[in-house]
């Protein structure tokens, strides 16, 4: 879907609530093309490095970059048109729209005549089927498709996509984890934060893992799934 791409560079971020401290002195690259999964339990502090990245979190960082491009100084909403695209947990799709209208909403950075909407629906062909239905009669499953259709809306160089897999049956994670797997491979880099450890070894090459708002351990997401402490804690096994 893309080919050039810019690195994502997270440098010494912090994220505190109040007195609560989310996320401390956090530190990763995403390079152009790159899968990088970020996966801890409930509360470690995933969701909020990457609201923080998005500018919808309070944030401390050195830096926060994207190629030349300076986030920390760049307002929320102009992060799409530096080619960052971003899938919040949750999906947050308009139930009143339909499916084509949410997924135009999407490009609302470009002309809606060059969108690439047949990509999305060639990606989704149950999108397609679905165009004219209300995006609130969907499934959690099409829903979680809408929204990474919706990203994909804006071509973006790198997707951020938090917890895709929340609430999904284990068909519809391999449908999400094929479809990332697909855009990854045609060029976008994806930054996939999850709880669903079995999902992210799958669909990233390298893989951090996240305790506490820290960053405690990271290598090639094959020999992390093959760690025996990794193994018992997020994989159950
Ligand atoms: N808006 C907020 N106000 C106060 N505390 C918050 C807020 N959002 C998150 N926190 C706290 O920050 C910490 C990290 O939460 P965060 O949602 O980033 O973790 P997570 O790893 O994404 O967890 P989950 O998988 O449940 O989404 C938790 O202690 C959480 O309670």
């Amino acid at each position: 879907m893309t080919s050039a791409g810019a690195t994502l560079t997270v440098e010494g971020l912090s994220v505190h609530y109040g007195g609560v401290r989310a996320a401390h002195d956090v530190s990763f690259t995403v390079e152009p093309g790159q899968s990088l999964g970020i996966i801890g339990a409930n509360g470690a502090g995933k969701s909020s490095t990457l609201k923080a990245i998005m500018g919808l979190a309070p944030r401390q960082a050195e830096a926060i970059r994207f190629g030349a491009h300076d986030l920390l100084r760049a307002p929320a909403h102009t992060l799409v048109r530096h080619g960052i695209g971003y899938v919040p947990e949750g999906r947050h799709v308009f139930p009143g729209l339909t499916v084509e209208k949410n997924l135009l909403l999407g490009a609302y950075t470009s002309s809606w005549k060059h969108t690439p909407i047949d990509e999305v629906y060639e990606l989704f062909p149950v999108l397609a089927e679905m165009r004219g239905r209300l995006a609130g009669a969907l499934s959690g499953g099409q829903q979680q498709m809408l929204a990474v259709g919706r990203a994909m809306m804006c071509r973006p160089k790198v997707m951020l996509l938090d917890e895709p897999s929340m609430g999904l049956s284990p068909k519809l994670v391999g449908d999400i984890a094929a479809a990332l797997k697909k855009l990854n491979a045609d060029g976008l880099a994806i930054l996939l934060v999850e709880q669903n450890a079995k999902l992210t070894f799958d669909v990233t090459t390298t893989c951090l893992v996240m305790e506490n708002g820290e960053i405690a351990a990271g290598g090639a997401s094959a020999e992390l799934s093959d760690d025996p402490r990794v193994r018992r804690i997020y994989l159950g096994l």
